[in-house]
């Protein structure tokens, strides 16, 4: 493998704009190459500045560009399936946002491509493994410091949704990242998911039910539920909090700096997934450069990719009437156990 990633971006929005300064300026190994976005000027913006990248207008062309080696896709998830499949055709190394796809047939395709490659190129971007307090938790419940793992309890907030976020996004775009969590602090599958529909605000656009109140077991009967509120105004919150058999552990709650001022107290909402997890990102990106120059992936693969659209296509289901849904794996292949 060569000692520098060329990277092809592709989609150039919110978060493929904040991937490229990331690659441009705070990522080891890795350069940006090309720009790809079908809102061309949008490519052409995000190159300024950035010596040899060019900015296209199709996935494809900058596949076969001979100077692009690896790939980031960063464009919404429906497109995801037929850009993976092009890239693992190249096989070269992939980071490809959440959700791997939107339902678990695509997923289940990308798996199976993979499988014949013969070995991993595609990294998930579950961003959150990455982040301190996330492993933090992770290690305390491997280590069992606090006996056996419980519950957990999450909340995933927003303060507002992009045009166009269906019902359905709730879960396939927002909940997945608590399904890939459930399943990294657990190291086991989901088995069911229940969505309960409750006193919706009035701040949702129409057709969006929000909050919703997602109910989840895992193979051992840990219990996790996730409230979902995408329109919640305040500011950006994702949080957890975890019951052992013998304590309690918080997560994600609350960022400093804490100040005692004219009567009053307290700290700081993230508005944003960027400045909540901008250090997981930069950790997570890194991960993948470096794992790519060795000829590894460096994070959640295509399995936890599928498996999570599984999660997400019984919650779908779930939010359609009050039952408890069960989550369909079908058998892991070797190249994931
Ligand atoms: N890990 C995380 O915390 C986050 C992940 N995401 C994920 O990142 C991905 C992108 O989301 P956003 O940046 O929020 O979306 P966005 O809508 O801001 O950006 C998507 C971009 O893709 C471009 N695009 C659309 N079709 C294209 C095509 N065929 N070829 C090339 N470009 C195309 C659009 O013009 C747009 O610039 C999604 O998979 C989303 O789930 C988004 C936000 C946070
Ligand atoms: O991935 C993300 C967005 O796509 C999603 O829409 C948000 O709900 C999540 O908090 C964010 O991390």
């Amino acid at each position: 493998m060569t000692k520098t990633l060329r990277v092809a971006v592709i989609g150039a929005g919110r978060m493929g704009a904040d991937h490229i300064q990331r690659l441009n300026t705070r990522i080891h190994g890795a350069e940006v190459a090309a720009v790809v976005d079908v809102d061309l000027a949008r490519a052409q913006a995000a190159i300024e500045g950035i010596p040899g990248a060019v900015a296209l207008a199709d996935a494809e062309e900058a596949l076969n560009n001979g100077d692009v080696n690896a790939v980031l896709i960063a464009t919404p998830g429906f497109l995801h399936e037929d850009i993976l499949l092009k890239a693992i055709a190249k096989d070269i190394p992939i980071l490809c946002e959440k959700p791997l796809t939107p339902d678990a047939e695509s997923a289940w395709k990308i798996v199976e491509a993979e499988e014949k490659l013969g070995h991993k190129r595609i990294q998930v971007g579950f961003m959150r493994r990455f982040d301190a307090e996330y492993a933090a938790l992770g290690k305390i419940i491997r280590d069992s410091e606090l006996g056996e793992l419980l519950m957990l309890h999450h909340q995933h907030r927003n303060p507002t949704t992009p045009a166009g976020f269906t019902n359905e996004m709730l879960i396939n775009d927002s909940v997945v990242h608590e399904f890939d969590a459930i399943r990294y602090f657990t190291s086991e599958e989901i088995t069911s998911v229940q969505v309960r529909l409750g006193k919706p605000t009035r701040n949702a656009p129409a057709g969006q039910h929000d909050p919703q109140h997602v109910l989840i077991e895992t193979e051992s009967g840990v219990l996790a539920d996730v409230e979902i509120y995408v329109n919640a105004k305040f500011g950006y919150e994702v949080a957890t909090q975890a019951s052992f058999e013998d304590g309690i552990v918080s997560i994600g709650r609350d960022k400093g700096p804490y100040t005692r001022s004219n009567g009053h107290w307290g700290g700081n909402v993230t508005p944003g997934f960027e400045e909540r997890f901008g250090a997981a990102y930069d950790v997570e990106i890194q991960s993948w450069v470096d794992a790519a120059l060795r000829d590894e992936i460096g994070g959640p693969t295509a399995w936890d990719g599928y498996a999570t659209a599984a999660c997400c296509e019984a919650g779908v289901e779930a939010q359609k009437n009050a039952e408890k849904v069960a989550v369909k794996l079908n058998a892991k292949p070797a190249l994931y156990r």
